[in-house]
């Protein structure tokens, strides 16, 4: 957030923020991202598959003992993508309840975002967790 104009008059509740360095203004900060988080995963269908389907992802990573780093990124790359498309979907409806071509494209679009990182993400996890995952089935 840029600082204000020289002269703006203070904004309510700035006196009680915490100065901008402080590890109290950050914890202020990650609380409001995990609020966010919260309320994607009780309002998005789609959001809580996908963390599921990260834990079970990741759980395998481990059993199987294949690279974390790739699936991680995957996982962490689909639900960003869901938590930016939740937010957008709040402001269309926001300032477009009504119906209109250009909200449309920004749901569209943003939805398009969502599918495609869940397609490399599949790409992703298949790759890295098939071949061990065929591998310990076949030594059994
Ligand atoms: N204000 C609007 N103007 C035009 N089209 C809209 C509008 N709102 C929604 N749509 C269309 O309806 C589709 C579904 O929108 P909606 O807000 O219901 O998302 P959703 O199905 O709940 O998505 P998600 O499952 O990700 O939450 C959008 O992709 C868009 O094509």
């Amino acid at each position: 957030m840029s600082p204000p104009a020289p002269g703006t008059p203070p904004e309510p509740g700035a006196a009680r923020r915490p100065s901008a360095r402080s590890p109290r203004r950050w914890w202020r900060s990650a609380r409001f991202a995990w609020a966010g988080a919260a309320h994607t995963y009780h309002t998005q269908a789609n959001f809580r598959v996908e963390c599921w389907a990260a834990l079970v992802a990741l759980g395998l990573c481990v059993w199987l003992r294949a690279p974390l780093a790739p699936v991680a990124l995957a996982c962490a790359l689909v639900l960003s993508l869901e938590l930016v498309n939740t937010a957008l979907e709040a402001v269309v409806d926001l300032v477009s309840p009504e119906w209109h071509p250009l909200a449309k494209v920004a749901k569209d679009a943003a939805a398009g975002a969502v599918l495609l990182g869940s397609a490399g993400a599949v790409l992703v996890g298949v790759g890295t967790l098939l071949p061990p995952l065929l591998a310990h089935l076949g030594t059994r």
